[in-house]
């Protein structure tokens, strides 16, 4: 039974809500009838509500009454219901808690101009709409690749929050800003599941999701849209996803309208899109639109690019003619110009640098791949046949390499389709090359008669890697039946871009990255068009100070390491990818060898950046191992050479180091090893997660290494835990951590705990082991020998009081540079009580730190029991003459100074007086730098020519 209808006809709306207990029975703001619970029979599980609304007139919006029956739509309605359309207090009410009230999910006109509100209503055909778009996505969007649905097979990934800082404190770019690579730990604590992603957005507008290719970005917006469609992600009534794709529609014939409610993906056809359109234009606010298909993050700059003001003229005065280019259109929603206050969401692999778009986005995510658990639970879903499901994770278990490749999740896929047809263990692909081998033959053999296309197929696949690009070029002519056998295989896509006039703009696209990489390798390696002079001109590792900075982009280097497996598989496995005699066959690869491992030879390994290092290891891994066997002479001799020739310090700083990654790394130490060589490493800023950590540090040749200190410490932890004496004595005593620069807060509070560990000398309170090991403290602590804070002007207040509070505990600290902290006299009175205790402090910069007189008063004291200190830079404070003669007083008693700097502070002739006459008691002090516009001129030259370590500069 349900209540009627009130007798006076104020419409009355039922709303069916997740979590009743969190809502609670509110007065509306005037004319107050109350928002009543009714205890209603058999609606236990979903309690139902009466709201009875306000009935003023600036109440717009009228939900028709609903029954029960309607409870499925009734979330729906709560989602589109905005705030304020009732009255901010019972839309409150309507909101889930879960998604707690931000800028995002109010509607702008209420809560903007709340003296007169304009409330926007819905109408019933945009509702319909609405509930048609949802509909449609929670179909399509179902699908994800080779059969495989979403419901069956989707894993719960976590999507971290990655963080920008300026690219240097003290450059002048600094509106450049980079990426930071956070350390393992940090990036647990920053990530959330997928499902968080809005809540935690917080309003932000515009949002950034990064992801390696195959990483699974596509497949979180499809989650995304699935989430909206029904009904979990109620900040927004439209969600339009907009591919990167369609940028090669050029003819200027689309308009704003258009693109979304008919170009857009996942949109169904709209039977009233001028009323939709309306709608979206009132409320730009509850609109979420998707980029995906953009290659990389550079692809974006182009649509950053100023537009021409008439252009944006005639968009703002009429974004419904149909007179716009894709491209013009997706620059206005980037550029702000169309929709201001809609939400962003742009996927991209994260390569290639877009400066503009750093500084433009207000939020980062990345997704984090797979975890060793995410890979369990999708090999289980992938295999329902439990006997099978069994033997792949067995065969998982036993390939270290291939299971650290499941942490992409495209690869995960090619995995498992391997294994499916895995019969024994030694049949297991051992490397990327081996792999996508193993999985093209599947298709192959599926497929009987296909090699003829092989060649063309392989040509287009490297005209793609060169061009950067996953798409067909549309020029390109395709032979029916080339095209019949790529769609068949799944080896290509169709994809139709205008979506509303069937596949005569359709394109034809890669359908995994990594396959595509692999078919352009066999174009590089086992193709006679490709001449051994274009082969060396394709070899990764181009020298010169261009190819060092230059980022090599993804496909390219994946092709490149493939080619190298490739070149040295087995001769009869290759057999299905070409129709060369053997002969033939065997020379044209015989060669192609020679000058992969002659380039190899030529390099100065001493030249190579980090990055091309790591990539070194990678291709050097898949020419040694792909082959079943030991592999070739050749193959050998480059794993050893690669070996001999490794930087013995090897850093990676900067770059990247995945799973699969670490393990060609320390395939290659290992390979030194063998040649009687060890290493110093430097995994700062790598990412490397804490058991690739682990599987490094306990290689016997490594002398010492540097990570995050957060996750080195987890790690000591971890190890304490198993009781892993030994390795626990390796990893405390190889850790570094001279000379620390700290950038970000994050170093700092890493390095408290690490002092305090050092300070306590235990790592907890429950340890007992490592009590002796740390018997002396930390090693790493002790051989700090120089510290440099340089946190940008924002930042380093949060850091200074962990600073001040740690100083003390680092005794053995020479060189401390605080420079341009902003620490002003309150910091400088806490530096003051630290530096009691830093008895070896030799060099300490304090320029440009808004210090005064009562700070350098403090400090004075301070310094003088600094018996080993030289060099004092104060330059560019605030210190005028009461300051200088608190320094001057305390200037003869530091035995050790050499150098002082107090250059542009305020003291007047006074002050330098006092300095002038005090440097007269200071033998050992070489140079004093003092000058500033305050002391006139004729009493500064003066000074100096009394004294000549008096110096302008
Ligand atoms: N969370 C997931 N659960 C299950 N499978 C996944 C997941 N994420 C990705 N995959 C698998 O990996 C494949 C590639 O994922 P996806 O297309 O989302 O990657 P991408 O980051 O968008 O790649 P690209 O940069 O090439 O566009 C999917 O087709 C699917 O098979």
């Amino acid at each position: 039974m349900f209540p009627p209808q009130s007798a006076n006809s104020i419409p009355i709306q039922f709303i069916t809500i997740p979590d009743p207990s969190a809502y609670k029975v509110v007065q509306l703001s005037s004319s107050p009838p109350p928002l009543i619970r009714l205890p209603l029979p058999n609606t236990a599980a979903t309690p139902t509500y009466i709201f009875v609304p306000n009935p003023s007139p600036t109440r717009k919006r009228q939900v028709p009454p609903l029954s029960p029956a309607d409870g499925a739509v009734a979330p729906f309605l709560m989602s589109s219901i905005q705030p304020g359309s009732m009255s901010d207090t019972a839309s409150k009410v309507t909101t889930p808690p879960a998604a707690p009230l931000s800028p995002t999910n109010e509607v702008s006109p209420c809560k903007e101009s709340p003296k007169s509100p304009v409330v926007v209503e819905i109408p019933q055909a945009v509702k319909d709409y609405i509930q048609q778009l949802k509909i449609h996505m929670s179909q399509v969007c179902q699908d994800m690749e080779a059969g495989l649905r979403m419901n069956a097979h989707y894993v719960n990934v976590s999507v971290s929050q990655r963080e920008i800082a300026r690219a240097g404190k003290n450059t002048n770019r600094c509106l450049d800003k980079e990426l930071i690579i956070t350390g393992d730990i940090d990036r647990q604590k920053n990530s959330m599941g997928q499902s968080q992603i809005f809540d935690s957005l917080n309003g932000k507008r515009y949002n950034v999701l990064f992801g390696n290719a195959g990483m699974g970005k596509t497949t979180v917006i499809k989650k995304l849209c699935l989430d909206w469609s029904i009904d979990c992600i109620p900040q927004f009534d439209f969600v339009f996803l907009l591919d990167g794709k369609q940028l090669a529609l050029t003819e200027p014939v689309h308009s704003l309208q258009t693109l979304l409610l008919s170009q857009s993906s996942f949109a169904p056809r709209c039977a009233d899109p001028d009323g939709v359109y309306a709608q979206i234009l009132a409320a730009p606010k509850r609109v979420l639109i998707v980029f995906d298909g953009f290659d990389e993050l550079r692809h974006y700059e182009v649509l950053l690019q100023t537009q021409k003001k008439e252009l944006v003229a005639s968009l703002q005065k009429d974004s419904k003619a149909q007179a716009f280019t894709v491209k013009q259109l997706f620059s206005s929603i980037l550029q702000r110009v169309l929709l201001p206050g809609c939400t962003l969401l742009l996927a991209t692999r994260p390569r290639g640098t877009a400066s503009q778009l750093l500084r433009r986005a207000d939020s980062f995510l990345e997704v984090c791949g797979f975890t060793p658990a995410n890979v369990e639970t999708y090999v289980s879903q992938y295999f329902s046949d439990p006997g099978l499901r069994e033997s792949a994770l067995d065969f998982l278990k036993s390939s270290s390499y291939l299971n650290l490749l499941c942490w992409n999740p495209a690869l995960c896929h090619l995995v498992c389709a391997a294994l499916e047809q895995c019969k024994s263990e030694a049949a297991l692909p051992r490397t990327l090359t081996a792999l996508c081998h193993k999985v093209l033959c599947l298709k192959m053999e599926k497929d009987r008669g296909s090699t003829e296309s092989l060649p063309e197929l392989c040509s287009i696949a490297w005209e793609g890697v060169k061009s950067n690009s996953s798409v067909v070029p549309k020029g390109r002519t395709v032979s029916t039946q080339l095209r019949a056998f790529s769609l068949r295989t799944g080896l290509l896509l169709s994809q139709s871009l205008m979506r509303r006039t069937l596949s005569k703009d359709g394109i034809l696209l890669w359908a995994n990255p990594f396959l595509q990489s692999y078919m352009a390798a066999v174009h590089l390696s086992l193709s006679r068009t490709v001449t051994d002079h274009s082969f060396l001109q394709t070899l990764p590792f181009q020298m010169g100070a261009k190819g060092r900075r230059k980022p090599q982009r993804e496909e390219m280097e994946l092709t490149q390491r493939i080619a190298a497996g490739l070149l040295f598989h087995n001769r009869t496995e290759l057999q299905s990818l070409h129709s060369y005699s053997e002969t033939v066959f065997r020379d044209m690869v015989a060669s192609k060898q020679a000058l992969v491992m002659k380039h190899l030879e030529g390099l100065c390994f001493g030249d190579l950046s980090s990055a091309q290092i790591l990539e070194a290891c990678n291709y050097v891994y898949e020419a040694s191992f792909t082959h079943q066997e030991s592999g070739t002479d050749t193959s050998a001799k480059m794993l050893t050479h690669l070996a001999s020739n490794l930087p013995e310090l090897l850093t990676f700083r900067g770059v990247p180091l995945n799973p699969p990654d670490v393990f060609t790394v320390q395939n290659a130490l290992r390979a030194g090893g063998a040649e009687g060589r060890s290493f110093c490493l430097d995994l700062e800023d790598s990412g490397i997660q804490i058991c690739g950590l682990r599987t490094l540090v306990a290689l016997s040749n490594i002398n010492t290494y540097r990570a995050c200190i957060a996750d080195v410490v987890t790690l000591w932890e971890e190890l304490e835990k198993r009781s892993d004496e030994g390795l626990l004595q390796e990893a405390v005593s190889k850790f570094k951590i001279h000379p620390l620069k700290a950038t970000q807060v994050c170093h700092i509070e890493h390095l408290e705990r690490l002092v305090s560990i050092h300070t306590s000398k235990r790592l907890s309170d429950s340890s007992d082991q490592s009590n002796s090991l740390l018997a002396e403290g930390v090693p790493a602590v002790k051989e700090l020998y120089k510290l440099e804070f340089e946190l940008d002007p924002e930042n380093s207040p949060l850091a200074l009081p962990k600073l001040w509070d740690l100083l003390p505990g680092l005794h053995n600290l020479q060189h401390l540079d605080v420079e341009n902290s902003k620490i002003g006299d309150k910091g400088a009175e806490k530096l003051a009580n630290a530096l009691v205790s830093l008895h070896s402090l030799e060099v300490l910069n304090l320029s440009e730190n808004c210090i005064g007189d009562q700070g350098v008063k403090k400090l004075a004291l301070a310094l003088k029991d600094l018996p080993k200190l030289h060099c004092l830079s104060l330059y560019s404070n605030v210190i005028s003459d009461e300051g200088a003669e608190s320094l001057a007083a305390v200037l003869p008693h530091m035995a050790s100074l050499t150098d002082l700097d107090i250059k542009y502070n305020k003291m007047t002739d006074i002050g330098a007086q006092s300095l002038g006459a005090s440097l007269r008691k200071c033998s050992k002090v070489k140079t004093l730098r003092m000058w500033n516009q305050c002391i006139p001129y004729g009493v500064f030259e003066r000074l100096k020519q009394q004294d000549s370590r008096i110096l302008w500069q």
